[in-house]
């Protein structure tokens, strides 16, 4: 399994499973419908079985695929081509963006923790925050700025939607001022861009992770290589490209929020020995004050709280001082 080399060489060498279990360990799930991940037309949102799909996609999966979203493909073909364009930029140009950009606008980087990392994941990203007007015109880079802006202003009405439907099913009625404060305060939408590599087999596109967000909403290209860790084994199961689709994922948040009731699933990402390949996620966050625990409505048919009440930051912070590592992080917020 392509993973970091400090959990590859514990795995192999200090828990003694040998260089075969390496084989065993990146074992592939055949595709059948009991095996894949949940398509769900999101046109008649407000309907209840279709509200009921969404809740038994995330409860059981974790992962689910959403068409008819409301972003119209225009809007998301256009992102995608400018997301190219952003990457075939002169490297000086975007060394000077780099340069000259404020980290809570804009981020250009390699890997996820370069710092904590003895390998490198095979990926270079630009994360563009969704912050006010007057500093997305002033820092976004011209090249994509307006194709960004066109498309976050679609998907945020979508996230809106979508997480109604989620805390609706953990008995919140209403987003409501502080809710918002704790799901979807800083969205940010990250360009990635793997490129073709000719060992793939050595490297790790995105290491095995899950994500600290509430939720995920990632846009992917046509090439695939996004994969979920099966139910019930240690199989991966992959996350076939749906042209147009969402591949939304619960992050820890609603995981500790919802007591556990929605599950933050562990997804790695394969590189690929021809074709490079871009996915789009956006990051959705709760502001860095916010308090995260299990939501008191969720709980009032007597469960115990499997979480403790964290400040966000801190779990942020605990996050990004590691290389990706599995589900480790939220044992930080366990009680
Ligand atoms: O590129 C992908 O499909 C997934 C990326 C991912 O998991 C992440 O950035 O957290
Ligand atoms: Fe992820």
């Amino acid at each position: 399994m392509p993973t970091t080399p400090t959990n590859l060489i514990d795995f192999l060498v200090n828990q003694a499973n040998g260089v075969k279990a390496r084989l065993d360990k990146c074992k592939i799930i055949p595709q059948d419908s009991e095996q894949s991940i949940p398509i769900i037309d999101f046109t008649n949102w407000e309907d209840i079985q279709v509200q009921d799909s969404i809740f038994s996609a995330a409860t059981k999966w974790g992962f689910f695929q959403i068409v008819n979203h409301g972003i119209p493909i225009n809007a998301v073909d256009d992102l995608k081509a400018s997301v190219h364009k952003f990457f075939e930029l002169p490297v000086e140009e975007k060394k000077s963006l780099k340069e000259n950009s404020p980290p809570d606008v804009v981020r250009l980087a390699t890997s996820f923790s370069p710092h904590a990392e003895s390998v490198l994941e095979w990926k270079d990203h630009l994360h563009l925050v969704y912050t006010s007007e007057e500093k997305i015109h002033a820092y976004w880079p011209p090249v994509c700025k307006d194709q960004a802006l066109e498309y976050m202003k679609y998907a945020e009405a979508f996230i809106r939607k979508l997480l109604k439907v989620l805390l609706k099913k953990l008995n919140v009625k209403e987003l409501g001022r502080e809710r918002e404060h704790a799901l979807m305060d800083t969205m940010s939408l990250g360009f990635v861009y793997y490129p073709a590599c000719p060992a793939p087999e050595l490297v790790s596109g995105v290491s095995p992770h899950s994500d600290i967000t509430s939720i995920t909403v990632l846009l992917q290209d046509d090439i695939g290589g996004l994969y979920v860790r099966g139910k019930d084994s240690d199989g991966w199961i992959n996350v076939p490209p749906v042209n147009g689709a969402l591949v939304v994922n619960i992050g820890d948040v609603l995981q500790i929020m919802s007591n556990e009731c929605y599950k933050s699933i562990e997804h790695r990402v394969v590189a690929n020995r021809n074709k490079t390949r871009i996915s789009m996620p956006i990051f959705v966050n709760p502001a860095p004050d916010a308090i995260i625990g299990p939501l008191s409505k969720t709980l009032k048919n007597g469960d115990e709280p499997l979480y403790k009440q964290v400040v966000y930051s801190d779990y942020f912070n605990h996050f990004f001082s590691k290389a990706h590592d599995g589900k480790k992080t939220i044992e930080f917020a366990k009680i």
